[in-house]
C-alpha cells in the first residue's frame, strides 16, 4: 500500500493495492492490519456514503465535539474532489493550517482525517459519489463547522467550488470564532 504524509502530523494518505485483470481490478479498501501499518487504526464504527450531482457542491468544513469527535477515512468511488481537512488542535504548530488534496475513483488514494480536525470537500466534476468511515457515530448535538471560504484558512478552492452549499454550510462561523474545539 502507497503512503503519503504531509507537514500536519496525523493526516496520511493511503493508495491500496489494486489487483487487474482482463475483467478490471479488485482492492481491499479496507485492511485493518496494512491500514494500521500506516497508522490508521479506527475502530470504525459507521460507514457513510454521499453523492453530489453538480460539479462545484461544497460539503463542510464539518466536525463533531467530543466525546463524538470522529476520525474519518474517506475515498472517492466516482468521480473527483477536492478533499480538504483542517487543524484545530489545540497547542497544534500547524493550527488552522490546512491540506487540500485531489481524491479520484480511478486513482482510489484515501485520506485520513484524524479527530481534531474540520473535514469538507468540493466535487470537481458532476454525480461525485464519496464513500468515508468514521470512528464515532454521527451526533447532531454535537456536530458543528468551520467556513468553507474564510479567507484566513486560505484554502486553493476552484473557481466553481460554491456553486451548491447546504444553507447550514453557508452560515458557519470562522476560525477566529470556532477557537479550540479540540482541547489538550
Ligand atoms: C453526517 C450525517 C448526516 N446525516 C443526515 C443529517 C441530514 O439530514 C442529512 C445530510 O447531512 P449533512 O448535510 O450534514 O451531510 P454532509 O454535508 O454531507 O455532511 C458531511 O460532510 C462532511 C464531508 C463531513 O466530513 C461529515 O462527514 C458530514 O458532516 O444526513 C446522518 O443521518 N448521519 C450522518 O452521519
Amino acid at each position: 500500500m502507497d503512503v503519503r504524509r504531509f507537514e500536519i502530523d496525523g493526516l496520511v494518505m493511503v493508495k491500496p493495492r489494486r489487483f487487474g485483470d482482463e475483467r478490471g481490478w479488485f482492492s481491499e479498501t479496507w485492511n485493518a492490519e496494512k491500514h494500521a501499518e500506516a497508522g490508521i487504526a479506527g475502530p470504525f464504527v459507521q460507514d457513510n456514503q454521499s453523492l453530489s450531482r453538480v460539479q462545484g457542491t461544497v460539503r463542510g468544513l464539518h466536525f463533531q465535539l467530543q466525546p463524538a469527535a470522529q476520525g474519518k477515512l474517506v475515498r472517492v468511488i466516482r468521480g473527483r474532489i477536492l478533499d480538504v481537512a483542517v487543524d484545530l488542535r489545540e497547542g497544534s504548530a500547524t493550527y488552522g493550517r490546512h491540506v487540500a488534496v485531489e481524491l479520484d475513483a480511478e486513482e482510489g488514494w484515501q485520506l485520513w482525517v484524524p479527530v481534531g480536525f474540520a473535514h469538507g470537500f468540493c466535487t470537481l466534476v458532476p454525480d461525485t459519489e464519496i464513500a468515508y468511515k468514521v470512528t464515532a457515530p454521527y451526533s447532531p448535538a454535537h456536530d458543528r463547522g468551520l467556513l468553507w471560504n474564510d479567507p484566513a484558512l486560505g484554502i486553493p478552492w476552484p473557481d466553481f467550488a460554491g456553486a451548491v452549499l447546504s444553507d447550514k454550510d453557508g452560515k458557519l462561523p470562522i476560525l477566529a470564532e470556532v477557537g479550540n474545539p479540540f482541547p489538550r
